[in-house]
């Protein structure tokens, strides 16, 4: 690039800093002086404002005043947050203000124009932008097309403008290093010198580098449901952290951060992206995972945990039962149970009190059930409440004449009798009254815990209509469909109902609990939620996104996923894409696919993608790398002094090397062996640790969705990896390794590698 137009640029970007610099003066004015003024309203008010209590006028005019004084302050508050925000802003604008230039002509114009574009928006007077922020509609056209014509969206529709010059720079500390015009969509040697750097325990933002296909997921605003297939590394969760920025900077004012939710794979993922919000200048959305969502419902329910999943070897009948349970069909057949519950078979508890029977159960079906037909079970429910209340009311007066209440009356300390007048306010009249006073006030207080029991639905009886629901289901369900027998089925409900007895339920069963619980006390779900965002989706089943779809109803979904890397729902998750597309409406349903793969060096893209057996689709991108080594070991201790060496070769590098083992089991076996040998490493025993650099030993359904600069995937023999059922899992291992990977087998090596061509790796 010819130096004058790097001078030419350099001295655009002193006039633009110069701009920068008046107004965060301008700024810092603005919040002195709020900051004085907070000070004088209460300085005045405290010498203004005698507290006049009184009087009633004296009382009214003391409460206008403060009232004032807090309005003015709030005002105040409110002008000196807003100030503040944009000083961080253009803080942190100040030392890299923008990243690309477009020079363009836009239909008929005489002239062209140029913008920049950077992590926010600039002016130095009204409407005179010196910076676009790269979520302004105009952006859009540095990320959609190279020179030439070029369309865009705004909300007038689409735009298309003769794009000129596409000019992409490289800022550090306020200077221009370097300055490049390039013909491309988003040139390819910047996005080298991106994916090129190292890892980090922390995900980075990509703004600068955003694809074309990335770009239709991150500003997608017409979908209900945005299905984003994309094989490991396309920038699947990179894409999404960025459409929930321009989420909120489309429709600031109206959207925060709280109305969105990202479900995610573990929480060391949750920890792994969550500063790519606050680098964008955004908060973070509501992160959690299915696993955190079902829990927080069942409080009393002890939940499968990740772990306990993942460890749990099912077998094929095992597996049978997970798949029914997981089902769209189950889904539909515990709502059409539920729907069922509005003429008959809903079980209910007796209502206790003092070890007794206060209102049978029988009574209180004969009141559910006496309600006409037009009833929902919502209806239902609240108008039993409402009469069991009343019952208890009526109540009172026959408890008043019990021995136990007499007792009581006569055992009151004089602070207790004291107390009940001071919360009854009545006048005692004579002994006879004073008695009647005070044993009614004895049954309330003792019945408070039956209100309690009434409003919270324990008249209710969960776990035996969930049993009574197991138990009907063949009824409902045609369990033959999945390989059921109505013996096997008998069983299943034999196991669920021994966990359940001991305060447990798997994930799949902690679901359709919840579910029917919601269907039977008519929960109409969480509306606040606008934005729902889940993470590699293929480990979820139909019944879980059916039940999300439910619990979130105002919700617009956005789903990630690459069916290869499916590690819990196996081949069922290619069932899934089908079962979504009958939850919401066609023509409101987008499904884009990203073939590219960003994270990890060409050769070993091309070696993970024969691990796939149909992994055709998979595109490396150009960066070159050494191809991985396969070593095989006659024995353990070999086996892990290969480790030894190659980690201590890879940190030498200054590289964060991850040993990825299958299960804890395995990592916690290697991490002591690598302790002997004076290695040392973190092992990351749950996913409520933090990822550190240097080198870590992580089990593999931990380390989805994270990615490190080096891989070593242990032990990869035939022992651990006997058969096909863990091929997408090896897939899910070699693909977190972004420069170099390295595979370590004890013995022999295990099958599922026959399938990558020779020349794809080096054996040793
Ligand atoms: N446009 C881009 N510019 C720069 N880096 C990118 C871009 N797209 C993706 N990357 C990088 O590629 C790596 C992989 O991206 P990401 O983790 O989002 O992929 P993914 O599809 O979620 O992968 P997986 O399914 O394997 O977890 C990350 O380091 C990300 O920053």
């Amino acid at each position: 690039m010819a130096d004058n137009i790097k001078t030419q640029e350099q001295h655009h970007l002193d006039h633009v800093i110069d701009e920068i610099h008046i107004s965060q003066k301008d700024l810092e004015q603005k919040i002195k002086a709020t900051k004085r003024d907070v000070k004088d309203i209460n300085r005045n008010f405290n010498n203004d404002v005698r507290l006049k209590t009184e009087t009633y006028s004296g009382m009214m005019e003391t409460a206008m005043s403060i009232r004032q004084q807090q309005q003015m302050l709030s005002e105040r508050e409110n002008r000196q947050e807003h100030a503040a925000r944009e000083l961080g802003t253009l803080n942190k604008l100040e030392q890299n203000p923008y990243f690309a230039r477009i020079d363009f002509r836009e239909g008929d114009e005489k002239r062209d124009e140029t913008i920049y574009i950077g992590m926010a928006s600039f002016t130095d007077r009204p409407d005179h932008y010196l910076i676009y922020d790269w979520r302004a509609p105009i952006s859009s056209i540095y990320y959609n097309g190279g020179i030439g014509n070029v369309s865009y969206m705004t909300p007038d529709g689409e735009q298309t403008v003769d794009v000129k010059l596409k000019r992409q720079f490289q800022i550090e500390n306020s200077k221009i290093k370097t300055v490049f015009d390039t013909e491309e969509v988003v040139g390819d040697q910047m996005l080298l010198d991106a994916l090129s750097n190292r890892s980090d325990t922390k995900m980075k933002s990509i703004v600068t580098t955003i694809q074309k296909e990335q770009n239709q997921i991150i500003r997608d605003t017409d979908s209900d449901l945005l299905f984003v297939q994309g094989s490991a590394g396309s920038g699947k969760t990179a894409a999404v952290l960025q459409r929930v920025a321009f989420l909120l900077y489309q429709y600031r004012g109206n959207l925060h951060s709280g109305q969105i939710i990202l479900f995610s794979p573990n929480q060391l993922f949750n920890d792994y992206i969550n500063q790519v919000l606050p680098e964008l200048g955004e908060q973070n959305m509501v992160q959690m995972t299915f696993y955190q969502y079902s829990s927080h419902r069942l409080p009393s329910v002890q939940v499968e945990t990740l772990s306990e999943r993942f460890t749990e070897q099912l077998d094929k009948t095992a597996q049978k039962l997970t798949d029914v349970k997981g089902s769209l069909d189950y889904f539909r057949a515990v709502s059409a149970y539920a729907n069922h519950l509005n003429k008959e078979d809903m079980r209910f508890r007796n209502l206790m009190f003092n070890g007794e029977i206060l209102i049978p159960k029988e009574k209180i079906a004969e009141i559910y059930y006496g309600f006409n037909e037009n009833y929902n079970l919502r209806n239902r429910l609240e108008s039993t409440k409402e009469e069991l209340m009343k019952i208890l009311n009526r109540k009172i007066h026959v408890e008043m004449r019990k021995k136990w209440v007499e007792d009581a009356v006569q055992n009151l300390s004089k602070e207790e009798i004291q107390q009940f007048h001071a919360e009854g306010e009545e006048e005692i009249l004579n002994a006879d009254k004073e008695f009647k006073f005070l044993a009614r006030r004895i049954v309330i207080k003792s019945f408070r815990k039956v209100q309690r029991q009434i409003s919270r639905n324990h008249w209710l009886s969960i776990n035996n209509q969930f049993v009574h629901m197991l138990k009907e289901m063949p009824k409902i369900l045609n369990l033959a469909d999945f390989g059921i027998s109505n013996e096997l089925w008998a069983e299943e409900i034999k196991a669920t109902v021994g966990r359940l007895k001991k305060g447990r339920l798997s994930l799949a069963d902690a679901s359709s609990y919840i579910y029917l619980y919601d269907l039977m006390t008519g929960k109409r779900g969480d509306k606040d939620i606008r934005y729902l965002f889940i993470d590699e989706v293929q480990d979820y089943s139909a019944f879980q996104l059916a039940f999300l779809k439910f619990s979130f109803p105002r919700a617009r979904f956005t789903l990630l996923g690459d069916l290869n890397q499916a590690i819990f729902t196996h081949e069922n998750s290619r069932k899934l894409l089908g079962e979504l597309g009958s939850m919401f409406p066609e023509d409101k349903t987008r499904v884009v696919q990203l073939t590219k793969s960003y994270r990890s060096t060409e050769q070993i893209t091309n070696f993970t993608k024969h691990l796939l057996t149909n992994g055709e689709n998979i595109i490396p991108f150009n960066r070159q790398g050494d191809l991985p080594h396969i070593y095989v070991k006659d024995g353990v201790d070999a086996a892990v002094e290969q480790v030894k060496q190659q980690s201590e070769l890879n940190l030498a590098d200054h590289e964060t090397t991850a040993i990825i083992g299958k299960t804890l089991k395995e990592c916690q076996e290697l991490s002591g062996k690598l302790a002997e040998l004076g290695v040392k490493s973190t092992l990351i025993r749950t996913e409520n640790q933090r990822l550190v650099k240097g080198i870590i030993v992580v089990p593999s359904y931990l380390a989805k969705g994270l990615e490190f600069d080096s891989v070593i995937m242990w032990d990869a023999s035939t022992a651990c990896y006997p058969d096909e059922s863990d091929r997408q899992l090896v897939y899910t291992i070699c693909t977190r390794a972004m420069h170099r990977l390295t595979v370590v087998a004890v013995k022999s090596l295990s099958p599922i590698f026959e399938t990558v061509p020779q020349d794809e790796y080096e054996l040793n």
